[in-house]
């Protein structure tokens, strides 16, 4: 799957306003209740990372969960992280 440019990445970006894209990845941070409720989403994000075969580096402190994504066989944004964002998005934000 073929490396996005800087451009398609920022149009693509218009309907994804938690993330930002620098350093060759896509980033958002999201901050929950708890750490319960953090880890929960945690849990539930690795089964989509799974089912993608598609895996993000991510951090967690707490509430807040930082995720940056990238497709490292291009080093840089390819689709695949679109629709990891997207499955992202659907389980963080699900009334959107
Ligand atoms: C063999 C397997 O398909 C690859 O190692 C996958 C697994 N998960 C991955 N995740 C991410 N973020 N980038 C990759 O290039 C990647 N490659």
């Amino acid at each position: 799957m073929g490396k996005l440019t800087k451009e398609n990445i920022e149009k693509k970006l218009l309907k994804y306003p938690d993330w930002e894209y620098f350093d060759d990845a896509i980033h958002a941070e999201f901050e929950f209740e708890n750490f319960k409720d953090c880890f929960s989403a945690m849990s539930r994000i690795a089964f989509e990372c799974e089912a993608l075969n598609h895996h993000p580096n991510w951090s967690n402190v707490y509430n807040v969960l930082s995720i940056s994504l990238n497709t490292h066989d291009v080093g840089g944004v390819t689709e695949k992280d679109f629709k990891l964002a997207a499955a992202i998005e659907h389980i963080v934000e699900p009334e959107e």
